[in-house]
């Protein structure tokens, strides 16, 4: 399998390259150059199978010849060893149609482990036996940051530097970043914004002096391992609700679109997705391309949803990049129209296209919350605000009573126990796994949100190659 760049101009690369390079060099985003075809045999055979033989099953045509299935099975199951929940990414009932699809049994507790306890495993195995050191950079509004640094931790040949904003992610989300000491991460909190933190991030691999200096690699979904690794739980669950017979709908509570493209991805594919519902919070610039086509950037505004609390959505491209056709040279500059205006308006063929498996829900503060009183009053299960905003929208969805919904459970409710109090009156306890978190030490530095500041702080203590 190649990957090609979604601005039609950068080098062409198998998996490993594609892996190891995050970002294009053309600025573009990596998408496979065809979409492997599951057929209906293919799909009715994942029944009965384990997480870790279904990501074997799923990712083996992504990863083409860069891994034998031997290789591959083993580091799915060291990388899904690690989840607390025998079914790694276990279905809830929630009442007659609506299902959740918890995501959080890994080691730091949202959605983000599924990929990156595999992407940890997929660096070391690519860099074993090379003279290659690997510098990642990543954004992170929260739940990226402690997953990726939980994966890459210590591990030789790998240096972590991720950007958060400063004191717009939850207490639990700080501290599983800054307390882990290894001397190969270096936490960074920025003064701005996600969005601030992931410009400052695309801005250093266009640098491409600094970004060959130090061989620049990513963990945000910029990088296509992380978002082939979040097929596998559509497929997943969409097989124990009966899927290829039945066709299933999910609400998926969206910020950078990757989760969400990668249900896009299982529906192309062949998996029968009767909708993908793109549920926003206040931050809603998906919400205006599916319902307008206005994809225009707005102001950024501070939610108990922290981790949705973003505009430009990088994953939002590589959607682009099918709706016009695969034509690189169109997408490069629709794209840098949008960087200089910060606005896009879909034409009309682009935008009807995305009606066709999308619809989508903005779910406002008072909603969310009651959202999750709902949950915890009528379903019995407390739900993190994030979550909440996809089960609101499932709740909302004009779609056929007997397709089953099932709202991707991105969090667990103790990342955000104050927003979960506040609505339910409930306060999470800590899970075991994180029970020491306020004991211990904090280490990172604050930053201005300024390319020069950023590249000289990495420049000083990262490995030159
Ligand atoms: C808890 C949680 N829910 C949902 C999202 C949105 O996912 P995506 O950015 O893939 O759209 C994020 C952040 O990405 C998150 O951390
Ligand atoms: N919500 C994310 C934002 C970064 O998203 P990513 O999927 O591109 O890594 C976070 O928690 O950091």
């Amino acid at each position: 399998m190649q990957y090609i760049s979604t601005r039609g101009s950068a080098q062409a690369l198998g998996f490993e390259g594609a892996t190891l390079a995050g970002l294009a060099s053309d600025g573009g985003l990596y998408v496979p150059e065809s979409w492997p075809q599951f057929s209906r045999a293919d799909i009715a055979a994942l029944a009965g199978l384990s997480y870790a033989e279904t990501a074997v099953r799923v990712l083996a045509p992504f990863v083409g010849d860069a891994l034998s299935e031997e290789e591959l099975r083993d580091l799915c199951e060291a990388a899904y060893g690690r989840f607390s929940h025998k079914a790694v990414t276990p279905l809830v009932q929630l009442d007659e149609r609506n299902w959740l699809l918890e995501l959080f049994h890994g080691p730091t507790l949202a959605f983000k482990d599924v990929a990156l306890q595999l992407l940890g495993l997929l660096f070391e195995r690519f860099l074993s036996g090379k003279d290659r050191h690997l510098t990642v950079v990543g954004a992170t509004s929260g739940d990226t940051g402690s997953a990726a640094i939980d994966a890459l931790a210590g591990r030789e040949k790998v240096d972590i530097f991720m950007l958060h904003p400063k004191g717009r992610v939850s207490e639990v989300q700080r501290r599983q970043m800054t307390t882990v000491l290894a001397p190969n991460v270096h936490n960074i909190a920025i003064e701005g914004n996600f969005d601030d933190a992931q410009r400052l991030v695309k801005a250093m691999f266009g640098d491409a002096q600094f970004a060959d200096r130090f061989t620049l690699s990513a963990v945000n979904s910029i990088n296509w391992a992380r978002l082939a690794a979040q097929i596998v739980y559509y497929f997943y669950s969409a097989v124990r609700l009966g899927a290829p017979d039945r066709a299933i709908a999910f609400s998926v509570p969206t910020g950078n679109f990757g989760d969400v493209f990668a249900g896009y991805a299982a529906a192309q594919m062949g998996l029968p997705v009767a909708r993908l519902i793109v549920a926003t919070n206040v931050n809603d610039i998906l919400h205006r391309a599916m319902v307008a086509g206005d994809y225009s950037v707005g102001e950024l505004t501070p939610t108990p949803a922290p981790s949705m609390d973003i505009q430009v959505s990088s994953n939002f491209e590589r959607l682009l990049f099918d709706l016009y056709d695969r034509d690189g040279d169109i997408l490069s500059s629709v794209m840098s129209s949008f960087e200089t205006s910060r606005a896009l308006k879909l034409d009309d063929r682009a935008h009807s296209r995305i009606g066709k498996l999308f619809s989508s829900a903005r779910i406002d503060n008072d909603a969310m919350s009651m959202a999750m009183r709902h949950a915890a009053s009528e379903m019995g299960e407390i739900i993190d605000p994030h979550t909440a905003i996809g089960l609101s929208a499932a709740i909302s969805a004009d779609l056929a009573p007997d397709i089953p919904i099932v709202t991707l459970a991105t969090a667990h409710p103790a990342k955000f126990r104050d927003a979960v109090e506040r609505a339910t009156g409930q306060r999470p306890a800590l899970p075991a796994r994180i029970s020491g978190l306020f004991e211990r030490e904090e280490r990172y530095d604050t930053l201005p949100g300024e390319l020069q500041a950023i590249e000289a702080y990495i420049a000083e203590r990262a490995t030159e190659t």
